[in-house]
Order: structure tokens, then sequence, then C-alpha cells
């Protein structure tokens, strides 16, 4: 597992990360979700002994990634930028890789297979498309057959395909106990990968919790309520006890209450026009929480969308 205690980095005066703590555990993805420069590559990049901590520490099964006699067997990374020689076939870059960190050789064939990459093992790297480069960087993070793999913005610039195979991908490494960790700054896709979610705004965690906890506290939903006799339909409503709010034309309520404004308004011989239960999109709910963390941020509302 990863433990990262109280890790601060500092560039200058600039503060990166500011003393965040959390556990990402085996077993599960656990998605590292914020905005553009919130942290997360620098955080990575203390994980993997890149960037020295300006304090606090991040451990990698229980020491230091610098330490650790055999790095590759122990932990897979994907960085946003990889150094691969653009004139190496995708199979000799791999080689070089498993040669030089005492890998068998034969792992070379097992991660091109992973990876897909099996048929186009002999073209050279630098022709590569940016899907097929990310899969040759996955094959070399998956080259020590490691019990945590880090990935960085792993689908940035993915065509659907790309991302429906790293998010199966994730979910299949984490099936096998491994852990595995993916940053994102895009919600609606770490909904559907991670299991676990770790929210950082400004250096600083916001959230850590599982994903169903973030999308049940975060993602607010209410039933939109039309009706040619509104204010009757309202009094009827509160008369009954249901907390009902007035936007313009409709009423709301809250999303259990569905049924019973159905039954109360045809007990009452009211016409609706409509009954839609309405959900604000998760990525609404993580733009309202990283609202105050993000460097510079749009002024468009972000009114609560149907689902
Ligand atoms: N080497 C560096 N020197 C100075 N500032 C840095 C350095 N690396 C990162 N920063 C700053 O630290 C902050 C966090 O950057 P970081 O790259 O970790 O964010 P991020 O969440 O990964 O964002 P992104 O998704 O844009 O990569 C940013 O304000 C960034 O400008």
């Amino acid at each position: 597992m990863i433990q990262v205690r109280t890790l601060t980095k500092k560039f200058g005066e600039a503060t990166a990360v500011d003393g965040i703590d959390f556990t990402v555990r085996p077993g599960i993805v656990t998605g590292f979700l914020g905005p553009n420069g919130a942290g997360k590559s620098t955080t990575m990049r203390m994980i993997l002994g890149l960037d020295r901590p300006t304090s606090g520490s991040a451990l990698v099964n229980g020491r230091r990634y610098i330490d650790a006699p055999a790095p590759l067997r122990e932990v897979g990374a994907l960085l946003e930028a990889h150094a691969v020689h653009p004139g190496r076939p995708a199979r000799d870059h791999l080689r070089w890789l498993a040669a030089s960190n005492g890998l068998p050789a034969g792992r070379v064939d097992a991660v091109l297979e992973q990876a897909g990459l099996t048929e186009v093992a002999g073209q050279r790297a630098g022709r590569f498309s940016l899907g097929m480069g990310q899969r040759l960087g996955i094959a070399a993070a998956l080259l020590g057959d490691p019990s945590v793999i880090v990935l960085d913005e792993p689908v940035n610039g993915l065509d659907p395909e790309g991302i429906r195979w790293i998010r199966g991908l994730a979910r299949r490494l984490a099936a096998e106990g491994r852990t595995v960790l993916i940053s994102s700054h895009l919600m609606s896709e770490m909904a559907l990968t991670a299991d676990h979610l770790l929210v950082i705004g400004r250096g600083r965690l916001l959230a850590d919790c599982s994903t169903q906890d973030f999308i049940d506290q975060h993602a607010t939903s209410y039933v939109r309520v039309r009706s040619p006799q509104a204010e009757a339909l309202d009094r009827l409503l509160a008369d009954h006890g249901l907390k009902v709010t007035v936007h313009g034309d409709e009423l709301r309520v809250p999303a259990t209450d569905a049924a019973r404004v159905g039954d109360l308004a045809g007990g009452a011989g009211m016409t609706l026009h409509e009954l839609t239960l309405m959900r604000s999109s998760l990525e609404d709910a993580f733009m309202t929480l990283t609202a105050d963390s993000v460097d510079y941020h749009s002024q468009t509302a972000t009114e609560g969308a149907a689902a």
C-alpha cells in the first residue's frame, strides 16, 4: 500500500502540496482527482522518489521508494512525460528496460500481450499514436509485475476505446490484489473507474471517501414538479409536510417524495405537467467542491443539469 503522511512540497514561496495525509489500499482502484495545478503530479512524484518532500513522508509498502531493493518489482508507474527512444522498436525498449532492471526477458512478451501491443511490437515507438504510446508506457510499468501501480493522467488524449481499455485494465489489476492509484481531472471518468476517491485542491485534501459516498454526499438530486395549479399544489404539499421550494414556475421537492407528489395531486384532482427526477452531475459536484481551489476558472454557472 501507499502511505502519505503530512506530505508537503514547496517550490520557493509556492506550496504545491500542503500537509496531506492518505492511505492507498490494495485490491481497489483509488482515483486521485483534482483540477489542473492541484498537486497530483507533485504528490505522485514524491511517492516515486522523483521529488524530495519539503516535509512529511510517502511510503510504498512501508518504505521510501528509493530504499526499495528492486523498485520496478515494487511499483510500476506511468508519468505524464515518459522517455522512449523514438527510433527503438517497442519490444527492444521493453527488453532494454527489463535487462537494466534485472527482470526476466520473458516478462517482455507478457506485458506486450497485456497491453495489446504484440502485433506492433516490432514497430518503432516514435511512430506510435498517442494511445499506443500510452499502452507502451503501461507495458513498461507492468514489467516488474509490481504490487503497486501509479498512473498519472493515463486517459489524457485517448479515444473512447483507449479510455475503456485503461478502465478495464485498472479494475483487473486491482482485482488481482494490487494497489492502484490513478490521477485525473475528470470526475465523470473517475466515477466509472475508481472505488475510492482522493480529491485534492490547491495542495490540500478535500475528500477521502468511497466513490459511492462521494456521489451520495455531493451529487444533489430533487424532483421537479410543474402544474398549472402550482400555487394550490405548493400549499397542498406543504400541508402534508413536504419540503417544497419554488423556482420560477417550478416546484422542487426532495427526490424521495416523487410518488407522494403524484398521489397527493391525483387525490386532489390537480393536473401535473411534469414530475421529473433531476440530478446534478458529478462534474458539477466536483466543481463546487474544488471551486475555491482552482487557480483560474470560468464564471459560467454550474446549475444542476438533468442526468
Ligand atoms: N518544478 C516545479 N517548480 C515550480 N513549481 C512547480 C513545479 N512543479 C509543479 N509546480 C507547481 O505546483 C503546483 C502543483 O502542480 P502539479 O503538477 O503537481 O499539479 P497537478 O494536479 O498534477 O496538475 P496538472 O493536472 O495540471 O498536471 C502548480 O501550481 C505547479 O505550477
